[in-house]
């Protein structure tokens, strides 16, 4: 082998990246083509939200980065090594929780990961507890350390599998989903979690089907659609990049909402007292001024920032429907 992930040449070539696939394809023996011709490009240090309804495309290209399965054709680098080859050269320096952590019910927190442990031949059992009390304290589990994982809640035991995937250091960090089917401060402790792992300059690479999830953890996004890439880079600029929806609150809402159609507002939307609309590129004074020339009270006006789900309705001219 004699292979080594390349650190060094990813900065040397701004162009690099963590992960990077060209036109990477993978078609299933049904026939289902899962992942068309994807050009994906993960800076190093980024958190990067891989974002699509259910269906699109996630799973399977994580399965592919991972070496997990092979492409149909196309390309797909890790950590500047070619997958699956240099899967064994690559994956010790990747943690992943994929589909739920694998964990043993009957064992404590603490046992699973000693077990994980001692499973790697490269770790050494001399440093063993220190490492499984440092992963512990990590994802916030030593008080539960000692309970059985099959008394832990969804979200502890997604905890447990971030700790696994920290039992060594890490150049990149792959989730799949990781906060699906948590409560809210389920979900909460783990997007803490991932800025946290983040901010240490660790390459975080997420799935996720929730936009607003996206939006609030990650630095860069790259957006699926039925196989294919829509669009990616940092998130700022992807919401940018969408006109934002312009709201107008008026006990008149009705008034509101003709007025607006009249000036030329699309997807006009009444709901109790806010009627929002596409932003006009016109100037909005003359919009204002037009309701107020109609005897519309507006009590308040303006322009949301545009989210990325703005961007991805302007990109498909689809809802984002996670209708799985
Ligand atoms: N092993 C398989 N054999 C055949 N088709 C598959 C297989 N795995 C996935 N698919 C199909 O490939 C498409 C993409 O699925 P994939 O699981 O990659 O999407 P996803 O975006 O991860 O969605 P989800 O969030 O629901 O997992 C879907 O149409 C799915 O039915």
């Amino acid at each position: 082998m004699g292979e080594a992930p390349a650190r060094e040449q990813e900065s040397a070539h701004p162009g690099d990246g963590v992960v990077v696939t060209r036109a990477l394809t993978k078609r299933y023996r049904g026939g289902q083509l899962a992942v068309d011709g994807l050009h994906l490009t993960v800076p190093e240090g980024s958190v990067f939200g891989f974002l699509g309804p259910n269906g699109s495309g996630k799973t399977t290209t994580i399965r592919m980065l991972m070496g997990l399965i092979e492409p149909t054709s196309g390309t797909a680098r890790v950590l500047g090594l070619p997958m699956p080859r240099s899967a064994r050269a690559v994956l010790p320096h990747v943690g992943a929780l994929i589909e739920g952590p694998a964990l043993y019910g009957f064992l404590s927190g603490r046992d699973n990961l000693l077990r994980l442990d001692a499973a790697d031949p490269t770790a050494d059992p001399r440093t063993r507890r220190a490492r499984v009390a440092t992963a512990l304290d990590r994802v916030g589990l030593t008080a539960a350390a000692g309970k059985k994982a099959k008394a832990y809640s969804l979200g502890m035991k997604q905890r447990l599998g971030l700790a696994a995937a920290l039992l060594r250091p890490r150049r990149l960090l792959v989730l799949d989903e990781p906060t699906n089917g948590l409560d809210p401060q389920g979900m909460r402790e783990i997007r803490t979690l991932v800025r946290e792992l983040a901010s240490d300059g660790t390459t975080v690479f997420l799935s996720s089907h929730l936009l607003d999830e996206i939006e609030q953890v990650c630095t860069h996004a790259a957006v699926m659609t039925r196989g294919r890439l829509i669009t990616q880079g940092p998130v700022a600029e992807l919401s940018a990049g969408a006109r934002g929806r312009l709201v107008v609150t008026t006990p008149d809402p009705a008034d509101a909402a003709r007025v607006l159609k009249e000036q030329g507002v699309a997807d006009v939307v009444a709901a109790g007292d806010r009627v929002t609309g596409e932003a006009p590129e016109r100037d909005l004074a003359e919009v204002n001024a037009a309701l107020v020339r109609a005897g519309v009270r507006v009590r308040g006006f303006g322009v949301e920032r545009a989210s990325l789900e703005d961007a991805f309705v302007a990109l498909t001219g689809e809802g984002f429907d996670v209708a799985g």
